[in-house]
């Protein structure tokens, strides 16, 4: 890797088929390593899709995005895979967990797709298992390991932080969030975002994060507003 820039956007433009005008409009945006993103808008405004072309899941745009030096435009679709798997954690608003296993076993599948991040498990605590077991501790979820319930019998919060954790494990470069406090009171929102940031600055990864909600703005770097195709835009301004 080449630059210091994780994720850098030049010239992005995308708009879906049947739609008028452009719904991203996106002249530069570079995000650091190690530093943090909040990805804000009103609902339909492209957070979600903006997550999409920079995860290299959703092609089709004009100009170029690139993950940790990478041109996602210029790879296949199975190289944007590899990347995706090798160099990005991703925390979803379902948060995705397999619940008839255990929350370590989620844990450790993201290693399962990328030798990358197994051998950065493996070096860090020995093995992928006990990296995992690590986290959850980190996270704050000693008491799951203790048990033998599978994941589907925790609570949200629980299996939300289970989420991170499969995120984290591996050191992934950059971690996308979308939306994962929006199942949670304020109390565990700001807990749960204040334990990420630890965790993401503990290793130097980078966070894009996605809500609907301003009173999170504050705990992040910086902000980047999106207004849809009315306003087609977007600011990065320090909070
Ligand atoms: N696969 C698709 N095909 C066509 N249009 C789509 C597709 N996915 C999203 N859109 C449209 O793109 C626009 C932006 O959707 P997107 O999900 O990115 O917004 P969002 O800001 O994440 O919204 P929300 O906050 O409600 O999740 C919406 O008008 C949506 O209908």
């Amino acid at each position: 890797m080449t630059t210091s820039h994780i994720v850098e956007i030049d010239q992005l433009r995308f708009s879906w088929p049947d739609m008028r005008g452009q719904l991203l409009n996106i002249p530069q945006l570079r995000l650091e390593a190690g530093s943090s993103l909040f990805l804000r808008g009103p609902s339909g405004s492209g957070k979600s899709t903006l997550l999409n072309l920079v995860s290299g899941v959703q092609a089709g745009y004009s100009g170029s995005v690139s993950i940790c030096g990478e041109r996602l435009e210029t790879l296949s679709a199975h190289r944007r895979d590899r990347l995706r798997a090798d160099h990005i954690g991703l925390i979803f608003q379902q948060f995705n967990l397999l619940p008839w296993l255990s929350p370590v076993e989620n844990v450790a599948l993201a290693c399962r797709f990328s030798r990358r991040r197994r051998d950065r498990a493996q070096a860090r605590s020995g093995s992928v298992q006990d990296e995992a077991i690590r986290l959850l501790r980190e996270l704050g979820l000693a008491e799951v390991l203790n048990s033998r319930r599978n994941t589907s019998a925790l609570s949200i919060g629980q299996q939300q932080r289970v989420a991170a954790a499969r995120a984290l494990i591996g050191s992934p470069e950059l971690i996308i969030a979308d939306e994962p406090t929006s199942a949670l009171d304020s109390e565990h929102r700001d807990r749960f975002v204040d334990l990420l940031m630890k965790e993401t600055q503990a290793n130097g990864t980078s966070l894009l994060f996605v809500s609907h909600d301003p009173a999170l703005a504050s705990h992040f770097d910086n902000t980047l507003q999106l207004d849809g195709i009315t306003g087609s835009s977007l600011e990065t301004r320090p909070c």
